[in-house]
């Protein structure tokens, strides 16, 4: 199936358009004139030797996986079968020339647990950007996809554990960019991934601030974005934190922070407050995840009061009671100051 209905998920087919014409041959990208501004062409980083080029690119097959809120996401396979990522990106709100200088600082941030920029593309029509593919899904498949189903791998705290170092990690690194003052802008559980060593790595960087701002009603809905963003595009070092914190609620309660606001007492209140809620009464226990548990043996309640601690103090509604992400590093990499893996 062609890209003629790609606003479908879960569909396979070919990144590039199909020709209007039937009976003239399949146009490509990097010759097409008629919309693209002359210098169009696909800028990669790291090296010189490219698997692929735009025109493989275009016409490898691909597989949608998603659509988000800024366009739509395929898992592509070059001939060659190097398996990348594509988001066709369908909000770019920047010109050519502020899209270029983003994407220069995204692909310069290298780090074991920052998801790849590994090229992006630039015309008229289409803004590409190009990631590594992590073949084990999101965060959030693997916390809430087909609970209590065969096909879903149970996590343990070791893993968790691992997946919050990992991510602390690579949020640290992406704060570190363009001279201390990058931000992501969208930290949440389905931009987040494992890297080879089952560590977090977080995916998505830098997209937000050249992008339409999400509606108000969509922040407050997904549960990751701290109470002061009105505007996404103004997103903080502060207000990333603030998400981190709701990812961190979300490894120990493997609740979702975007389902329907957690019910308690008789009112609906989002993740954190429901926590804080629970904690003030004595409660901690409550909040777990039951899964943790039973999955882990004992001994282990005493880091997960130290995360739920780390966690809540990211969430604090006063964005100067937050800590700096260095901080959230050091804090859980201090709960159990040898590796998790060992
Ligand atoms: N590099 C990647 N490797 C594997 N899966 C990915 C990768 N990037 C995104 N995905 C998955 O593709 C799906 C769609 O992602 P997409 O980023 O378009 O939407 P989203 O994460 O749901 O929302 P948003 O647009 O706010 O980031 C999600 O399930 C996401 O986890």
């Amino acid at each position: 199936m062609m890209i003629t209905c790609f606003g479908k998920a879960r569909m396979s087919g070919k990144l590039r358009k199909r020709d209007s014409s039937s009976s003239s041959p399949p146009r490509n990208w990097t010759s097409r004139d008629d919309n693209a501004e002359e210098g169009s062409k696909i800028i990669f980083f790291g090296g010189r030797n490219h698997p692929f080029d735009l025109d493989d690119l275009l016409s490898s097959s691909a597989e949608a996986l998603g659509k988000g809120a800024f366009g739509t996401t395929y898992k592509v396979t070059t001939e060659d079968m190097s398996t990348v990522v594509v988001k066709r990106l369908k909000q770019v709100m920047v010109g050519r020339r502020e899209f270029e200088q983003q994407m220069e600082i995204i692909g310069m941030i290298r780090h074991e647990n920052v998801a790849e920029l590994k090229a992006y593309y630039y015309s008229k029509d289409d803004k590409l950007a190009v990631y590594s593919y992590f073949s084990q899904g999101s965060l959030f498949q693997m916390l809430h996809g087909n609970r209590g189903m065969y096909d879903r791998v149970p996590l343990d705290w070791d893993a968790r554990l691992r997946i919050a170092t990992g991510a602390a990690r690579g949020l640290a690194k992406i704060h570190e960019g363009n001279n201390g003052r990058f931000i992501h802008g969208n930290i949440k559980s389905s931009n987040i991934f494992l890297d080879s060593q089952s560590y977090g790595c977080i995916g998505d960087i830098g997209l937000t601030t050249i992008m339409r701002s999400l509606p108000q009603t969509t922040c407050i809905s997904s549960g990751y974005h701290a109470p002061e963003i009105t505007d996404t595009r103004r997103s903080t070092q502060s207000s990333d934190v603030y998400s981190f914190g709701v990812v961190l609620l979300e490894l120990l309660t493997g609740k979702s922070p975007a389902s329907p606001a957690v019910e308690h007492g008789g009112e609906n209140m989002d993740l954190a407050s429901w926590i804080r809620n629970v904690v003030a009464k004595d409660w901690t226990g409550e909040v777990f995840d039951m899964e943790i548990l039973s999955e882990s043996g004992g001994g282990v309640e005493e880091e997960m009061v130290e995360m739920l601690q780390i966690g809540l103090a990211c969430v604090s509604v006063k964005q100067q009671e937050r800590p700096h992400i260095a901080q959230v590093v050091k804090l859980i990499e201090d709960i159990r100051p040898t590796d998790p893996t060992e």
